[in-house]
């Protein structure tokens, strides 16, 4: 896997000091509210585990499962439901957890899918922000890190559904995905 890195973007000790930071302001600003976390499956599945032991209130945790990419680097607009919520979220304070906001199209879709439920709130938390690819508006309340318009993986984020079990986040060379 090594090999097809282009270079380091961030290490598994940074990314380890930004989820804490992340989850000291989460705990902080729901304190004393009833919190559902949504991770999207599957790309936050990692950060999600890293992150919810870093917030200190109680929480239920539940997963969508959407996918846009398929085996290519380009989003194919259409975002389906692979797998829905297990519960409900009516009059619950909802905080969705991706690790990447690319074009943005998968948010603006799964939020407008959430609007309908009636949770109480409904924010969102990023690890990683792409802002110069966004292809529609999306407010993002939590952002770990903004990263250059670059084809990323590691630590949950995939290519082709490999390199998600690299403990940093990296560039790909282009001759792997070209
Ligand atoms: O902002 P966007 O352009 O929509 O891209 C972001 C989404 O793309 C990736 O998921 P993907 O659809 O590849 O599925 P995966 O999480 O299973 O890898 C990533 O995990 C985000 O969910
Ligand atoms: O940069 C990326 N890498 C992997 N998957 C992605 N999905 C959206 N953007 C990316
Ligand atoms: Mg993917």
């Amino acid at each position: 896997m090594e090999k097809d890195i282009k270079e380091v973007l961030f290490t598994k000790e940074a990314i380890q000091e930004k989820v804490k930071e992340l989850g000291r302001k989460i705990s902080e600003e729901y304190v004393s509210k009833e919190v559902i976390v949504i991770g999207v499956l599957k790309g936050a599945n990692i950060f999600l585990g890293d992150l919810v032991r870093e917030i200190n209130i109680p929480l239920s945790i539940d997963f969508m499962a959407v996918s846009s990419y398929g085996f290519s680097t380009e989003s194919s607009g259409v975002v389906r439901i692979l797998k829905d919520l297990d519960l409900e979220i009516e009059n619950k304070h909802v905080l969705i957890i991706e690790d990447i906001v690319d074009t943005g199209l998968t948010l603006k879709y799964l939020t407008e899918n959430l609007k309908s439920r009636k949770a109480a709130s409904l924010k969102i938390c990023t690890l990683l922000d792409k802002p110069l690819r966004r292809k529609c508006d999306l407010n993002i309340d939590y952002v770990g890190f903004e990263i250059p318009d670059e084809f990323i993986v590691g630590y949950g984020i995939d290519f082709a559904e490999k390199y998600r079990n690299l403990p940093f986040i990296a560039t790909l060379k282009k001759e792997v995905y070209e």
